[in-house]
């Protein structure tokens, strides 16, 4: 028999030998250096309690690690082989009497930290141990409970068993944050994980229930008790005598897989059962049959919960496979069933899901109205609020809608008979009408007052009927009060019959139906004539009176454009007066702004109106027969105070992105002057001066921001200002690169002592600073030579300057007479004493 080879856990890995070289007593040692070096958790603590801490690895490192003077009390079931400042203690973690005995060391004191490598030493099967070890961590986790400080740290061993989630879960309760983690020093095959918990909180009670293992891992007590029997044959209590089942002599009970699949509910017969026999090749070999699965079938009253789970699971699949496998014939008969079903099935899902669909439309339709009806509810609640709706008083009703119409009068008879009925007739008119001779009577129904009442019948009404959608009947729907919600709350329902009405009625009636002569329309005008109606208004005015000159019409169109860029400033001119007048909005409408789109409307450039007064009496005519507007000198003023300011921006801002704004500026524009009206009193004429303008309020929001931007402008330097600046930089940086080179030089001398370079360096940095100013020669020009024909001077090194020799003359005499300044007045003692020096010879060197 040759020996054995070490495997698995007694193999001397690297750290086995590495713990023997550092004279640590065991591998785990390890483990904590590196637990340690992730976390930390050493260095600060004071005091450290290592539970099942044999043969003493863990507490070398932490005496290793922790300040000096710190204690380590390490307790174990074994003795401790002494370690110098060190407490060991020999005690089971799991007993009171550990408790006291750690009490005794540690006294009144508190724990930093708490560690715990505890492992049982039982080795009866894995789950078993497991098990051992998540209770025996959940007792250190007592013990921590017990002497763990404030914001403590707990460090202990946990293998990866099916309590592991409980465990960590208790562990959360106790403590801020929960890391889970396997340093290099643990074996890869092993299951143990370390669990570093920080923080302690330190509850003020603790509820007994979460550091007991019955309630914290309650599925494993099935296989506690499986294990007491081995563990404490004695303890067990005896079962009840019940006696054998007939012809069941045995309680370990066998059952094959074939009695599983054939049962509907498994759950019955697993409980009965102690193993499940394979005893299908197919089922052996199957994917699904994994070695766990194979493993757990042997030993069914062992298992826990997700074991159990597991093989149900199994269970169902292996049926389901069986079933896939069954004879294809059985298999059409189905399929054909299963087609007809199918078919049955999807027209019945398509009937579903056309209701479903409906009853979402409708769903849908109910909120719509629902959301509109508070909507005008709440209008109202605010027309209330704002009195004008009283309480009980509705305002106009629509009474019934067979209210008198003058539509539905098609003839002479049926007016008649209306004539005949109407209770109201106040008189009576003799006229006959030319077509019918048709009495007419004047009615006592005001005309306003059925467009009024009639609003929905409105659209109704014959001819109107085929002009519904144009934009101009738009327009007169909102002036009217027409909202597009309002359209849209109409009963989905209401507009299709009344769309299929009135498409009938469009069939039934010829396009050019017979007008009916009592109906006129009011506002007979459409939008073109309305506009033109308007056009005709603005040239009423007084300044368009002589404009209206046949001679204009023969107006070559080159001559104008010629005379209008010959105008075009004096336009502009009296543009920015006009702006100016009235913060820049004084604007007036011409006829091709009723003409053209909106935006144009308003193009004061092509479009400039003098002021009534100044057409009045300021304005001729040109020789085109156009009118010279002649500058108001008030107006002249204005322009010239007018600075394009920041409120001026900011309003040109707002007119820019709100038409709104623009639009109510333009119709606050709008004077009586604009009208020209005469005759009127001259206190009345001034008075309205002062008033007729709408001061226009910018916000300060507006105007600040251009302020600020304007500010910015204005503290920005000149361009020549800036660009000198620039190339100083530009100079300075070319220096300090000069002067690193230099310094790299000096560093790399290897001759020059550390302080001549420190201090030549200094010298080359302070240089490169400072700025010299270029030295500059100056040197006299020599006669009837010009500066720029003369050549170098001999013995004038760097830049030189050429200067006129009449000219450093004169300077010199100016200097003179500066220094002799008010001298003569004094007696004139020194009169006539200062002399210009004579002129140094020409062509040498001037300073
Ligand atoms: C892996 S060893 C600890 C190694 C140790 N951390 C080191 O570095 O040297 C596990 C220890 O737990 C101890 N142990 C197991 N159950 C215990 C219990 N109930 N009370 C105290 N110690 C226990 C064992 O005696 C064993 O020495």
């Amino acid at each position: 028999m040759g020996k054995k080879t070490k495997v698995g856990k007694q193999r001397k890995d690297k750290y086995y030998q590495l713990a023997k070289e550092t004279g640590f007593r065991s591998r785990a040692a390890f483990k904590l250096i590196q637990l340690n070096r992730k976390f930390g958790f050493l260095q600060k603590s004071r005091i450290c309690i290592d539970l099942c801490a044999a043969p003493g690895g863990w507490m070398q490192v932490a005496h290793q690690n922790m300040p000096l003077s710190s204690i380590v009390i390490g307790i174990d079931l074994f003795p401790i082989k002494p370690i110098p400042g060190c407490i060991s203690i020999t005690e089971d973690i799991t007993t009171e009497k550990c408790k006291t005995a750690i009490k005794k060391e540690i006294k009144t004191w508190k724990a930093d930290v708490v560690l715990n490598d505890g492992a049982p030493n039982v080795g009866l099967n894995w789950i078993h141990d497991a098990y051992q070890q998540a209770c025996l961590t959940l007792s250190a986790l007592k013990l921590a409970t017990n002497f763990l400080r404030q914001g403590g740290w707990f460090v202990t061993k946990v293998f990866r068993s099916k309590d592991y989630h409980a465990l960590l879960w208790v562990l959360k309760q106790f403590f801020k944050k929960v890391h889970a983690t396997k340093p290099q020093a643990s074996r890869n095959e092993s299951s143990e994980i370390f669990v570093v918990c920080q923080g302690y909180i330190a509850p003020d009670s603790i509820d007994p229930k979460l550091l007991d293992a019955k309630y914290v891992f309650e599925d494993l007590e099935i296989v506690k008790k499986a294990h007491n029997n081995i563990l404490h044959p004695e303890k067990q209590k005896k079962a009840k005598a019940e006696g054998y089942k007939e012809n069941d002599y045995t309680t370990h009970h066998k059952v094959m897989l074939s009695e599983f699949l054939a049962k509907e509910d498994p759950i019955d017969l697993l409980q009965e059962c102690s193993e499940i026999v394979i005893d299908d090749e197919d089922v052996h070999n199957h994917p699904k049959t994994t070695k766990e699965i194979k493993e757990c079938c042997k030993d069914i009253k062992v298992l826990g919960r997700k074991d159990v789970k597991a093989i149900l699971n199994w269970l169902k699949h292996i049926k389901e496979s069986k079933k896939t496998k069954e004879p294809t014939e059985e298999k059409e008969d189905v399929d054909d069933k299963e087609e007809h079903k199918d078919e049955a099935d999807k027209e019945e899902e398509t009937i579903d899901d056309e209701v479903a669909e409906l009853q979402d439309e409708e769903k849908r339709q109910l909120k719509r109205k629902r959301k509109q009806l508070n909507k005008q509810r709440q209008k109202l609640a605010e027309k209330m609020n704002l009195k004008m709706v009283l309480k009980g008083d509705d305002g106009p009703i629509l009474e019934s809608n067979d209210m008198f119409r003058l539509s539905d009068i098609k003839d002479v008879k049926q007016l008649n008979m209306v004539i005949d009925q109407a209770p109201d007739i106040v008189a009576e008119a003799s006229d006959s009408d030319d077509e019918g001779k048709v009495k007419q009577k004047y009615m006592k129904y005001d005309v306003e007052g059925s467009k009024l009442d009639s609003s929905g019948l409105f659209y109704k009404d014959s001819d109107s009927d085929l002009e519904m959608e144009s934009d101009s009947d738009t327009e007169d729907k909102q002036s009217l009060g027409f909202s597009d919600s309002d359209n849209e709350s109409k009963d989905i329902d209401k507009l299709t019959k009344l769309n299929t009405l009135r498409n009938s009625k469009l069939k039934a009636t010829p396009a050019k139906a017979k007008k009916n002569p009592l109906l006129t329309d009011l506002d007979d005008t459409d939008p073109i004539s309305r506009r033109s109606m308007k056009a005709e208004l603005w040239f009423q005015k007084d300044s368009f009176k002589d404009i209206d000159n046949e001679e204009d019409e023969g107006v070559d169109l080159d001559k104008l454009a010629a005379t209008h860029k010959k105008k075009g400033k004096k336009v502009a001119d009296s543009n920015i007066s006009d702006l100016g007048s009235q913060k820049g909005m004084k604007r007036k409408q011409s006829d091709s702004e009723s003409s053209s789109d909106e935006d144009s409307d308003y193009d004061v450039e092509e479009n400039v109106a003098p002021t009534g007064e100044n057409a009045g009496n300021k304005s001729g005519k040109g020789k085109d027969g156009f009118e010279v507007v002649s500058q108001d000198p008030e107006l002249k003023r204005l322009k010239k105070s007018m600075k394009m300011d920041a409120e001026t921006f900011a309003l040109g801002t707002m007119i820019a992105t709100s038409k709104k704004f623009k639009r109510d500026l333009v119709d606050d524009g709008w004077n009586r002057y604009a009208f020209n009206d005469k005759n009127l009193p001259d206190w009345f004429v001034d008075d309205e001066k002062k008033h007729m303008k709408k001061e226009v309020i910018v916000p300060e929001k507006f105007t600040e921001e251009y302020k600020n931007r304007l500010q910015d402008i204005d503290a920005r330097p000149i361009k020549k200002v800036v660009e000198a600046k620039a190339r100083k930089k530009k100079r300075m940086i070319k220096k300090m690169e000069r002067a690193k080179k230099k310094v790299e030089a000096v560093m790399d001398n290897a001759d020059m002592s550390e302080r001549e370079k420190s201090q030549q360096v200094r010298q080359l940095y302070k240089k490169a600073q400072t700025e010299v100013k270029k030295k500059v020669t100056y040197v006299v020009a020599k006669k009837h030579t010009t500066a720029k024909r003369m050549k170098r001077p001999t013995g004038v090194k760097g830049h030189y300057k050429v200067v006129d020799p009449r000219m450093k003359k004169d300077l010199r005499a100016q200097k003179a007479k500066e220094k002799t300044k008010g001298r003569g007045k004094k007696g004139n003692i020194n009169k006539n004493k200062t002399k210009s020096r004579p002129a140094k010879k020409k062509g040498k060197k001037a300073k």
